[in-house]
């Protein structure tokens, strides 16, 4: 279990620049044996909180708690427990599989035949099971994230920590890293906390916790958050939405948020859904693109309640190449 009691971390000031309070009061729990997936737009204090997580940084106030070890009082013991998949690569590339992780498992006194068997059972997880020798220079980028899984395996954490882990792989490769993370995670009944931006990617964790400036707005379940935004949504396309907008809300009679050249209505009601969109093909066709009623998805959510599309926010998202120079504009809060 991880728990984070009060949370804040403020980076001193300097003369040019002032103080900034990156993390704000922050209190949450991922319990134990379970999948939660950390996300919110650029600066909402994701990182400041990974590093406070894995002991890179010290919290200005609150406590971390690791399965009950206090991260102040009993760092040794938390790092004994604790597994690190950080997003920038840390193999040598130049080293084959095997030799990666007997490295990594010399830094933790690991050798002979534990070193043989823990391999083997870090291994057996992944699909680097035929690729010992190998290179990691020559494996895909999805295997070689999953040399990095294999290398904090060998220590057998029962909590794990992971970064982005699947920036920048094709969506196979992101898939096939999931599974395996997913099928260890399960089967080991370890406590995941990962942060990501894909939300494809958090429909199947237990829990998805949103930040935004500082501050934990959301913890809930997939189907918890999606059902803050109602059952169906509406989603128009159009050439100019800022135009559009307060026009479309004055034919509803609803709020119509903008994000880029998208207009959405959050929490359509049910029984008037073909109402609402005959009224507004009638009032508006011309100006109307294309025209969706959909049940919300993660990335829907995030949009509700951030006020901001995965691509502003700094991320790539399955639906992918939104503009990420859209504003938000009369978006529910
Ligand atoms: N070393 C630093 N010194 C001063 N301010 C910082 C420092 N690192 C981060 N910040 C500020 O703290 C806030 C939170 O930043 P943080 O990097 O934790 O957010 P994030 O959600 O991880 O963003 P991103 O998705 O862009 O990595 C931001 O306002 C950021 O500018």
């Amino acid at each position: 279990m991880i728990d984070i009691e009060h949370l804040k971390h403020i980076y001193p000031g300097s003369r040019r620049q002032p103080a900034r309070t990156a993390i704000h009061d922050l209190s949450m729990t991922v319990g134990d044996g379970s999948f939660c997936i950390l996300s919110g737009p650029n600066g909402s204090g994701k990182s400041t909180l990974f590093r406070i997580l894995c002991g890179l940084a010290a919290p200005s106030a609150g406590r971390v708690r690791v399965a009950g070890h206090d991260m102040a009082t009993d760092a040794a013991e938390v790092r004994r427990i604790m597994g690190v998949v950080f997003q920038s690569p840390a193999v040598d590339k130049h080293l084959s599989v095997g030799e990666n992780i007997a490295l990594h498992a010399s830094l933790y006194g690991i050798r002979g035949t534990e070193l043989q068997e823990r391999m083997a059972d870090a291994l057996s997880w992944t699909d680097l099971k035929d690729r010992l020798g190998d290179r990691v220079e020559t494996l895909s980028g999805g295997l070689a994230r999953q040399v990095e899984l294999a290398k904090c395996l060998l220590t057998r954490p029962r909590v794990l920590l992971l970064d982005e882990p699947t920036t920048g792989l094709d969506p196979a490769s992101r898939w096939s890293f999931l599974t395996v993370l997913r099928r260890v995670q399960r089967e080991r009944g370890m406590t995941v906390l990962m942060t990501s931006h894909v939300f494809g990617e958090a429909e199947d964790a237990d829990s998805v916790a949103i930040m935004r400036d500082g501050r934990l707005i959301a913890h809930d379940t997939p189907a918890g958050l999606r059902a803050r935004v109602g059952q169906e949504v509406l989603v128009i396309q159009t050439r100019d939405a800022e135009a559009l907008r307060p026009r479309l809300a004055e034919t509803l009679g609803l709020a119509v948020g903008r994000y880029g050249d998208e207009l959405r209505v959050d929490d359509l009601p049910p029984a008037e859904v073909p109402r609402i969109v005959e009224k507004a093909l009638n009032a508006h066709r011309a100006d109307i693109q294309s025209i969706a009623v959909k049940q919300p998805t993660l990335e829907d959510v995030f949009i509700h309640i951030t006020g901001k599309r995965p691509a502003e926010a700094g991320a790539a998202s399955d639906a992918g190449g939104a503009d990420a120079k859209a504003r938000r504009e009369g978006a529910p809060a």
